[in-house]
């Protein structure tokens, strides 16, 4: 009925011409037929449904192969949902109705319908952190919709008449539809039916209502920062059709445009926990724009208060051990409100009291994973404690500030983050290039931290040591295929080059701006004209005044590439012998081409293999080499044969087995991280 209210033209005399032609055709057999609305689908011709069915199959197998594949959340991790069977005129009764609300006089919403501090739900913003802090352009509303129960009786009955009226009807439908979405996923993981959805069975369900106003200088500000949402499954319907929601994906954001009555679907934090992974949760953001302003209403289904979150155990074998604890349901909102972990003793287990947070909120309330509680800013990873021990499942969002690089630095890297590090990601975003995750280490040498892509794709990271001696800082290093090449020192060095470079490019619209983002750290560093004051010609010889970072191969390679073009054969072969000591990644170039002038054909590398060989290991502990050093070795000896092809994903799981052999598990974990 519905249809043929809303919908216009064609479509609109099509359905009730169909109606009337099956009530004509009884009424003509003398049948008086009692029409009942009952909200069903419009039967359709058998042909049509064939059709459907079969594109169904298809797309069933499609995802089984996916799941074989383990590529389930690839393809599953977002999806618009047309025909979801809410109907168009309720979505649009919403519409209306969140508009209202967001015009209502400011005095009004303040008075009926405001968040306190210490309260999820009302009208909030994210409030100001700090001036660093990229803001979050957007207001939001967050209310509690389901059970009926968890209705704060002083705000809904707040609301204008129809929204609240047509909210109490949406959180049905939407409740009804997530069930629909979990039992198709409990189809397509073969699992028993009912074993993940009667979690939610009277499951928590929150919506947020976001309004993101145009804003003028739509790059200064993000619309809302990335993040997860921790509930199991979040819908969201882009009410007023304006793009602005993006996915990340392998370190891009991918805009996620909205179809007509499309319902956009996100798989959350819980649902990841539940499946021990095979459904990853997605990180994403909103965008604004100077033109339109953009509204959005987020439904959160989360599992009910009485549940166990953990693993399921159909989904828990000796191949794929549990990789997230088991809590109880009110033990994960505990932890997801927590403002930093410090305070919950949910479990006699070890908690590590940190990395729940990467960016606390002003008035103490937390940011983790909005989709439990409220739609404020979220954090953006799935916190260290819902992992189990030893399991490196840690996920950190491609947000765009450096929060999540120094809780990465901290958790992950477990090293000490550089004190200058926002500066330095500030800088490199004004040169244009994009942050990453942290953890987008796919591919690349797995002891980098990603900061930036530029535009011609290359990656500015930085290096830890795996064995790094206390206190040394991290080198900032660009990723290419057979290692690393050294960028700087430390932060403050490549801070320190990038001003020199801005400075001597004229024509660098940019400069100022650097020169900005560099703040006191930057004049300490650099005075503009310096470098033209110096009358060195050549910026690489200002810049390597300081010395090299020793451990790297570089420097002796460009000597005996020198050497040798001056026709210094023999010496340069010694150059080049001396920088195939130093580790391999670090040779700025492809190994054969250091080879050669070392006159070495593959004998170094048959050394290494049969060094990392179990008989090489032996023979390595009868002379008396200590155990754990056999497997540093080992470790080492495998990052340079990786080197040469630059096949880093294959010996990843091999080296964090030898450090964690060799007792440094923290390096272990953070070397087989990935995003
Ligand atoms: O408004 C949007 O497009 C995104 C909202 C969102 O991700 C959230 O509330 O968790
Ligand atoms: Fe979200």
């Amino acid at each position: 009925m519905e249809l043929c209210l809303n919908s216009d033209g064609e479509k609109k005399l099509r359905y009730i011409d169909y109606f009337m032609h099956r009530i004509n055709l009884l009424r003509h057999h003398k049948i008086t037929p009692v029409v009942v609305f009952d909200g069903g689908n419009v039967p359709c011709k058998s042909t049509t449904e064939q059709d459907r069915h079969r594109r169904r199959i298809s797309n069933r197998e499609i995802a089984m192969a996916k799941l074989k594949e383990g590529n389930v959340s690839a393809a599953t991790e977002f999806f618009q949902l047309v025909n979801h069977g809410v109907s168009n005129c309720l979505v649009e009764k919403i519409k209306e109705g969140v508009e209202e609300l967001y015009k209502l006089p400011i005095e009004e919403k303040r008075k009926k319908l405001w968040r306190n501090p210490g309260e999820k739900e009302g009208f909030g913003d994210s409030g100001v952190l700090s001036d660093e802090q990229i803001l979050d352009w957007n207001d939001e509303f967050f209310l509690f919709t389901l059970p009926v129960a968890l209705r704060n009786p002083h705000l809904f009955p707040n609301l204008p008449l129809p929204l609240s009226e047509s909210l109490k009807i949406y959180s049905v439908e939407l409740a009804k539809l997530a069930m629909m979405l979990i039992s198709q996923m409990e189809k397509i993981l073969g699992i028993k039916s009912k074993e993940i959805s009667k979690l939610f069975e009277d499951g928590i369900q929150g919506m947020c209502l976001h309004y993101y106003p145009p804003c003028p200088q739509p790059d200064q500000v993000s619309g809302l920062a990335p993040h997860s949402d921790a509930a199991a499954i979040t819908i969201l319907y882009q009410l007023n059709q304006v793009d602005g929601f993006q996915v990340n994906k392998d370190g891009m954001w991918i805009p996620v445009n909205p179809l007509p009555n499309a319902f956009l679907v996100n798989l959350g934090d819980q649902l990841e926990i539940i499946t021990n992974g095979i459904y990853l949760s997605n990180i994403h953001r909103a965008v604004v724009n100077s033109a339109k302003e953009r509204m959005s209403i987020v439904t959160f289904l989360n599992a009910n208060e009485d549940c166990d979150i953990g693993p399921i155990q159909s989904l828990v074998t000796q191949q794929n051990p549990a990789l997230y604890k088991t809590m109880t349901s009110k033990e994960y909102i505990k932890l997801m409100f927590s403002l930093n972990g410090e305070d919950i003793n949910i479990s006699e287990d070890s908690w590590v009291a940190h990395g729940i947070l990467l960016c606390p909120k002003p008035n103490g309330e937390p940011q983790i994973g909005g989709g439990l509680v409220y739609g404020a800013p979220r954090a953006t990873a799935l916190p260290k404690l819902l992992f189990s021990h030893g399991r490196n499942r840690l996920r950190c969002s491609a947000s765009s500030s450096s929060t999540d690089h120094v809780s990465f630095i901290k958790d992950v890297a477990t090293s000490k983050p550089p004190q200058n590090l926002s500066q330095l990601m500030k800088m490199l975003k004004i040169r244009g290039d994009t942050i990453m995750s942290p953890g987008a280490k796919q591919g690349l040498i797995p002891i980098v931290i990603p900061l930036a892509r530029n535009n011609s794709g290359a990656i500015t990271a930085l290096l830890r040591w795996p064995t790094a001696p206390p206190g040394m800082e991290m080198p900032v290093v660009e990723v290419r295929k057979h290692g690393v090449w050294l960028l700087a020192k430390n932060v403050d060095q490549l801070i320190h080059r990038i001003l020199v470079e801005a400075d001597t490019e004229n024509s660098s619209e940019n400069s100022d701006e650097l020169f900005h983002a560099s703040g006191d750290l930057g004049e300490k560093l650099y005075t503009k004209g310096d470098f033209a004051k110096s009358q060195i010609s050549n910026l690489d010889v200002y810049l390597l005044k300081q010395e090299h970072f020793p451990g790297f191969a570089r420097p002796f390679v460009f000597n005996a590439e020198v050497l040798l073009k001056v026709g210094r054969t023999s010496e340069a072969k010694d150059a080049a012998r001396g920088a195939l000591k130093s580790p391999w990644w670090t040779l700025g170039c492809k190994y054969e081409e250091v080879a050669n002038i070392a006159q070495w054909d593959d004998e170094q590398i048959e050394y290494f293999k049969e060094k990392v060989s179990e008989e090489g290991k032996q023979e390595d502990l009868k002379k008396g080499k200590a155990p754990a050093q056999v497997v540093l070795d080992e470790a080492a000896f495998l990052l340079d044969l990786a080197s040469v092809d630059g096949t880093w994903d294959e010996c990843v799981e091999r080296i964090a087995e030898c450090y964690k052999e060799a007792g440094l598990n923290d390096v272990a974990t953070f070397i087989q991280y990935t995003d």
